[in-house]
């Protein structure tokens, strides 16, 4: 329920999941997960492909709902509050914990229409030129749109389109901003941009980012998950997180040393 969630954020623990495992039907995707993610803090999720990444950090806004066969067990707390429990409404949930995807996915409306739209939706009663010129500058995108703002989204450049869909989410004023491999189809000044952005932004919000990138995990994120996948005897492969700590301890003194052989490369 929503005034649970509002009493939630008080706390300095976002996430807490405990003990939990993920399915699409049969197929167990990620097992045992078991992490705190802190408050005004950027953690990455690091590991090779199909170690589960993305299907965690979906569960935190509740986007797996939308498919079918997923279900799971254990728990997910989002400031003490049981993420998955009957009275919580994903639709609200969604508001809070904003996400930004892989792929920049503005909507075919103009640069002021992406932002007031989700405000206007959820009954935004204020002043919305305000909200949407502080959300373009939170997101470090005013000055290139300012004197454009009624032009196209989808015709800016990828690295703008990626700062409209964050400032998008911003613009709804949620909590936590969840980000799936934002950076993947930018370019290098874009994506500079983007991670400078974050330690702006990180005043203000949770961020967690699954990347690929190892250079923008050490430099962008406070915490670092390294997630592996391991076959069973059927050959399911499941993920699960072999290590959780400060980035600068998974980079420069990792404890296990398949954490050690992908940070420097030489996975697989
Ligand atoms: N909708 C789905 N239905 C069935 N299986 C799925 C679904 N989404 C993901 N999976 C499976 O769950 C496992 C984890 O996938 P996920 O996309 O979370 O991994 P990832 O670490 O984010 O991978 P990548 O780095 O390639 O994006 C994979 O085996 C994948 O095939």
């Amino acid at each position: 329920m929503s005034t649970n969630l509002q009493a939630a954020r008080q706390t300095e623990t976002v996430f807490r999941t405990q003990d939990l495992n993920i399915y699409y039907g049969d197929f167990l995707a990620v097992k045992n997960v078991s992490i705190e993610i802190p408050k005004n803090k950027i953690t990455a999720f690091i590991g090779p492909s199909g170690c589960g990444k993305s299907t965690v950090i979906r569960c935190f806004n509740r986007l797996n709902d939308l498919i079918k066969s997923f279900h799971l067990d254990g728990k997910i707390f989002y400031k003490e509050q049981d993420l998955y429990a009957a009275d919580i409404d994903p639709v609200e949930v969604r508001r809070q914990i904003g996400m930004v995807f892989q792929k920049p996915n503005p909507f075919p409306k103009s640069i002021y229409e992406n932002i007031a739209f989700g405000p206007r939706l959820v009954g935004y009663k204020g002043d919305m030129d305000e909200l949407v010129e502080r959300s373009l500058k939170q997101a470090a995108l005013w000055d290139d749109v300012k004197d454009k703002l009624k032009a196209m989204g989808t015709d800016l450049s990828g690295g703008q389109q990626q700062r409209l869909c964050i400032a998008r989410a911003i613009a709804v004023q949620p909590d936590v901003i969840l980000m799936d491999e934002p950076c993947s189809a930018l370019d290098p000044i874009s994506t500079l941009k983007v991670e400078d952005l974050l330690q702006e932004l990180k005043e203000r919000y949770t961020i967690v980012i699954v990347t690929h990138n190892m250079q923008q995990a050490s430099r962008a994120s406070d915490f670092t998950a390294f997630y592996n996948v391991e076959a069973n005897d059927k050959g399911q492969r499941t993920g699960y997180i072999v290590e959780y700590e400060r980035t600068e301890a998974i980079f420069q003194s990792p404890k296990h040393q398949a954490t050690q052989e992908y940070v420097s490369g030489r996975f697989g």
